[in-house]
């Protein structure tokens, strides 16, 4: 459980969390109608703010989303605009909310058919919502795909119709909004892909719900932001010594040896007060030709990594970037692994567990963080159902934090906190981005940042370092932009109260 305060409009509630949070209102004194009510008028504002008056169709489906729809275009039409106003399925057969505020609608409501869209300047999408419960067919198909065929500008409630809000995946088909309006709090699929880029922008509507409903509440997931985590975040300290701030041990690989002076660079920018990298004798002059604060220790065939290990020290480990898939490989994760210091595995060092996973989450007694893609994740774990579903399973089967890539990064860890990280633009897509990722974990952690947080904010600070940077971005571009993010992070508000920590 973590410590949350109304502050963290950052959580994230699956449907069924929003079902609950609905309920709690209502038995806190909330009527169901007024939420509707709100939820609705929220969606009219929205429409009347982002685009100018003209024609405008609502199209209500079965359930409370299409009364969130009926709401809107009552409001719409009080204001002026000229409103047509369609259902799928009929009056009779709406639930009570919903039918009630059908009849303040007090006019015809027009057959659902494409006769809808004619003129059309807007169209607000109030088909389905959390209650989607099976892909998009029949006539809310078509209308979707007439829709989005005509290029008609959408102003979904709640989620683009088709959009599963838990896990971000599309039902059949969703019509792309240019806004989507959601209620309380968002859900998983409105930051997850490919749900994130079918909502356009998201309005966040207070509909009368207290913040309170969420407490209590288990699995939360939350939209990484650095109030989440900045104030644990490891700052330099007046009296520190760079043995204050940690040493992270890079073990290099013999032939990509580009992927550890990533990760050893990167870990030093996070603020590691020493970084080392376990250089392959035969290509040791190679890491020592080109870094320079970082130091290099030759690692012999006969794997003397313990005797480099023996130095306490070194309390984070890093194994992965370029390390190859092999036997070896597999030792060097085990011997680090042993210690029970701070590990963090990416790539070949996951890789190579492949065949036996097992004998890896069985080795894992210390703060551990996984990083894996898609890719990789696959070689270990065979989770199912949404990203979030999946990367929190994967950290409980291997006790690690878990950080599953994508530019939908989810962060998860054993005790079923998680963190979906939206930040990351596409430049990101380059080699050895993960690299450096890896780096700026190990940093964080090498400073005595929890691994969950340190991974937490690691994606957070990537992405930012990308972002800033802008395009034409390479791996090497990375580090050297951390000191302007954290001037930026530096300055971020501190939100009492709202942490991803666990109370002590
Ligand atoms: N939670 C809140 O705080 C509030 C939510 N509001 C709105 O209510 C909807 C959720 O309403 P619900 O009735 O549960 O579901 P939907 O309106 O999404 O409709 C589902 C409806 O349609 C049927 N159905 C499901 N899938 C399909 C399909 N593929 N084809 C046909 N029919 C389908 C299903 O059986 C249901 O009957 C939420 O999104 C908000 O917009 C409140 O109005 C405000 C407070
Ligand atoms: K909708």
């Amino acid at each position: 459980m973590s410590n949350r305060t109304d502050a963290s409009h950052s959580v994230l509630l699956t449907p069924e969390q929003m079902a609950a949070a609905d309920e709690a209102a209502i038995a806190a004194g909330a009527q169901g109608v007024d939420l509707m009510e709100a939820a609705g008028l929220a969606v009219a504002a929205t429409v009347r703010r982002h685009w100018p008056m003209g024609p405008v169709t609502v199209l209500c489906g079965p359930g409370n989303n299409g009364g969130d729809g009926f709401v809107a275009a009552r409001h719409l039409r009080a204001w002026g605009w000229p409103v047509r106003l369609g259902l799928l399925g009929s009056v009779d057969r709406l639930a009570p909310d919903a039918a009630h505020h059908a009849g303040l609608w007090g006019d015809a409501i027009e057959p659902f058919d494409s006769a809808l869209l004619e003129g059309a300047s807007v169209v607000v999408d109030a088909l389905f919502g959390a209650g989607l419960s099976r892909p998009i067919e029949g006539l809310a198909l078509d209308m979707l795909r007439d829709i989005a065929g005509r290029g008609l500008p959408v102003c979904a409630v709640d989620v683009p119709s088709g959009l599963d809000g838990a896990t971000g995946q599309v039902l059949g088909m969703a019509a792309p909004a240019r806004h989507t309006v959601t209620f309380f709090r968002k859900k998983p699929g409105h930051v997850l892909l490919p749900g994130r880029q079918l909502c356009g922008q998201i309005t966040l509507a207070d509909i009368g719900i207290p913040s309170q409903v969420v407490e209590g509440m288990d699995e939360i997931a939350f939209e990484n932001e650095p109030a989440l985590w900045r104030d644990m975040f490891p700052w330099p300290h007046a009296d520190d010594h760079k043995y204050a701030r940690g040493h992270v041990l890079v073990v290099g690989g013999e032939i990509m040896t580009g992927a550890a002076r990533l990760s050893a660079m990167a870990a030093a920018r996070a603020g590691a007060g020493l970084v080392t990298v376990a250089a392959p004798a035969p290509v040791w002059p190679v890491y020592a030709a080109v870094l320079t604060s970082v130091m290099v220790q030759p690692l012999d065939d006969a794997s003397n990594l313990n005797d480099i290990l023996a130095d306490a020290r070194k309390n984070v480990l890093v194994v992965g970037p370029g390390a190859g898939v092999s036997e070896a490989t597999r030792q060097h994760v085990l011997a680090a692994l042993d210690t029970g210091r701070g590990v963090v595995l990416d790539a070949d060092a996951i890789t190579s567990f492949g065949p036996a996973p097992q004998s890896l989450f069985s080795a894992i007694k210390g703060p551990c963080v996984l990083t894996p893609h898609e890719g990789e994740y696959s070689r270990l774990f065979s989770g199912h159902g949404s990203k979030l579903e999946r990367a929190r399973q994967a950290a409980r089967q291997s006790g690690a934090v878990v950080l599953l890539k994508g530019a939908d990064t989810v962060i998860a860890a054993p005790d079923g906190r998680a963190v979906i990280n939206s930040n990351a633009p596409p430049t990101l897509a380059t080699g050895g981005t993960g690299d450096v990722l890896t780096g700026f974990i190990a940093g964080l952690m090498a400073q005595g940042m929890a691994p969950f947080l340190a991974a937490s904010a690691g994606a957070w600070l990537h992405g930012e370092a990308a972002r800033q940077f802008g395009p034409g971005l390479i791996s090497e571009d990375l580090p050297g932009m951390l000191p302007r993010v954290l001037r930026r992070l530096k300055a971020y508000p501190s939100t009492p109260g709202v942490t991803l920590a666990v109370p002590t």
